[in-house]
């Protein structure tokens, strides 16, 4: 879960930085993946020194992760608010005259959906990252979580987006990753996405699409973990 590449040391730094921002009485949203699970363990062990919150996990892992290290939790529908998110990404345009600033490229981890549920939802939204998430324009593949029987119309959309979709396959077994929802992951390899906010809006209209991996316009903020503290991106 902590080692899924990058500088693990960086991750950790900025993790452990942005648990450093949760407050007393307050609803957390607690992102997927390596670099979110150092928030989420250090927002554990302030737990065990006495902070109260409630927290909405966005993944199996991250839920997993909250009970062994005793994080109370709750769901998004049962609460009024969240008042802040914690969530790491695959890729976050770092360009202050780029109008994608801060634009992400989520579900390295085939949880993008219920991450931004949480994401969006929340008051602010902090991306935690190493260096090599950083990047002047999103080229990474874009997932698509979509309905089993929607994968070849969905991948014929997106071809003619212009993407070259592959269906993901699980490492582990024979056969497609399937999501927390029970659903196939799409990636969509668009090259150099010239404006993901257009690139966004379209993949969101394509039936059978349940939710893409651009962020578009959710983060507040990007901590970047670097060789000995944290960089604040503020948006
Ligand atoms: O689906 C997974 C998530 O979007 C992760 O937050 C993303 O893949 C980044 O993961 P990591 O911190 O392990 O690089």
């Amino acid at each position: 879960m902590k080692t899924a590449g990058g500088d693990a040391a960086a991750k950790r730094r900025a993790g452990e930085r942005a648990a450093e921002e949760v407050e007393d009485g307050t609803v957390v949203g607690l992102g997927t993946g390596s670099t979110a699970a150092y928030a989420i363990e250090a927002i554990g062990d302030a737990v065990a020194d006495g902070l109260e919150i409630r927290a909405i996990p966005t993944s199996f892992q991250s839920r997993q992760l909250a009970l062994e290290v005793g994080i109370p939790l709750t769901t998004l529908d049962a609460v009024d608010r969240v008042d802040l998110a914690i969530d790491g990404a695959d890729q976050v345009v770092d360009d202050p005259d780029a109008t994608a600033h801060g634009t992400l490229i989520k579900g390295g981890g085939a949880a993008h959906s219920r991450e931004k549920l949480v994401d969006a939802a929340a008051d602010r939204f902090v991306v935690v990252a190493d260096p090599s998430k950083l990047t002047a324009r999103l080229d990474r593949s874009v997932p698509l979580e979509v309905l089993p029987d929607a994968r070849t119309v969905a991948a014929d959309r997106a071809r003619v987006l212009g993407g070259e979709p592959t269906l993901r396959a699980a490492e582990r077994k024979d056969g497609p990753v399937v999501t927390d929802n029970g659903n196939l992951v799409l990636d969509c390899d668009f090259g150099a996405i010239e404006s993901p906010a257009d690139l966004a809006r379209d993949l969101s209209a394509i039936p059978g699409v349940l939710e893409h991996g651009l962020f578009v316009g959710l983060a507040d903020a990007t901590y970047v973990g670097t060789d000995d503290g944290v960089e604040i991106r503020a948006y």
